[in-house]
């Protein structure tokens, strides 16, 4: 169903199909599930968690990777469907930001344009990719709602966990390999500070000259191989300490941060990785910091997944990030 088509383009539209939440029932009290408490949004909604789909691969596409992202809102709400609900507030299905062909850079600013009014209206939305590219425009949508309160110079947070940096040179092609340099060129316009903290970082996956752009900007970096058990501990701290330093965080999850292993199904799995046991306390700390606006998850490629596992993985943290008690 086309619930809103955008007024500056006749290729990027927004769609809703909630016939995606489906699953198993329970007859005991107390035993209800995803597909069974959320509801599409409306306008009158009260604050809620929101989750908005960025069907587009046009970004990875462009970034020479392998196509299929544009699938993965979909998977992820199939597998997100039937996981139980423990959350006390509600929850909605925003529908899908629908790229298409290479009309990226509408389709980021369509993506902008929703989550600035979701924000506004006290939303917490959680982007469904899509990928990469996706972040271009979220932080956009978080950008466009503080200006439009007035805040003269927030100091936004993003935490990325990654087996990329994804800060190629943006003059060359935008895509899905260029959002955080492009958000960097823009809070340099803007005069805001640029604070970026990217975790889980393969070093063989990244030239030199990312790891270069990466120290020029003072990004945070942990390596994949710093994640141990034993180092947890520290790696918390840091981010403690980022996150002391931010008004307001971006977080967003590129799923092939994790092992091949836990999620085959993206454009370029890594070898190593990050367990997802190892992430989702740190995804929890940044949840409770009381300063978390916006998260999304990026590049879910259903394509080449095995058994859903990638899927899995991406609804967990969904369902993480969505827990309010
Ligand atoms: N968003 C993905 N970014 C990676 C892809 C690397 C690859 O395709 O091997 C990057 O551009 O570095
Ligand atoms: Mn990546
Ligand atoms: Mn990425």
């Amino acid at each position: 169903m086309a619930i809103n088509s955008t007024s500056n383009s006749a290729s990027t539209e927004t769609v809703l199909d909630m016939s995606l939440w489906s699953g198993r029932t329970d007859p005991e009290p107390n035993s209800e599930r995803w597909h069974q408490k959320i509801q599409p949004l409306s306008e009158t909604a009260a604050p809620g968690c929101v989750l908005l789909g960025f069907e587009s691969d046009a970004g990875v596409a462009r970034n020479q990777g392998r196509k299929g992202a544009a699938q993965g809102p979909k998977a992820l709400r199939k597998a997100l469907a039937p996981l139980a609900w423990h959350r006390t507030g509600p929850a909605y299905d925003a529908g899908n930001v629908r790229c298409d062909g290479d009309a990226l850079e509408m389709a980021q600013q369509a993506l902008a344009d929703q989550l600035s009014a979701l924000l506004k209206a006290e939303h917490f939305p959680i982007v469904l990719g899509g990928g990469h590219e996706m972040a271009y425009g979220s932080w956009q949508g978080l950008a466009q709602h503080l200006a439009d309160k007035g805040e003269k110079a927030p100091r936004i947070g993003i935490i990325n966990f990654d087996a990329h940096f994804d800060l190629r040179d943006p003059t060359h092609v935008r895509s899905s390999g260029t959002p955080f340099a492009q958000i960097a060129d823009d809070c340099a316009q803007r005069g805001w500070p640029f604070r970026y903290a990217c975790l889980g970082v393969s070093r063989a996956a990244n030239t030199l000259a990312l790891f270069n752009r990466a120290t020029q900007l003072g990004v945070m970096v942990r390596e994949d191989r710093d994640f141990q058990p034993a180092h947890l501990e520290c790696i918390q701290r840091d981010l403690e300490r980022f996150m002391v330093r931010c008004d307001h965080i971006y977080l967003t999850i590129d799923l092939d941060v994790l092992p091949v292993g836990e999620a085959p199904g993206v454009s370029a799995p890594a070898a190593r990785g990050v367990s997802l046991a190892l992430i989702e306390p740190l995804i929890e700390t940044i949840r409770d910091s009381g300063k978390l606006r916006l998260a999304d998850l990026a590049e879910l490629n259903p394509a080449h997944d095995i058994d859903n596992r990638s899927a899995r993985a991406a609804a967990r943290l969904v369902f993480q990030l969505a827990l309010d008690i």
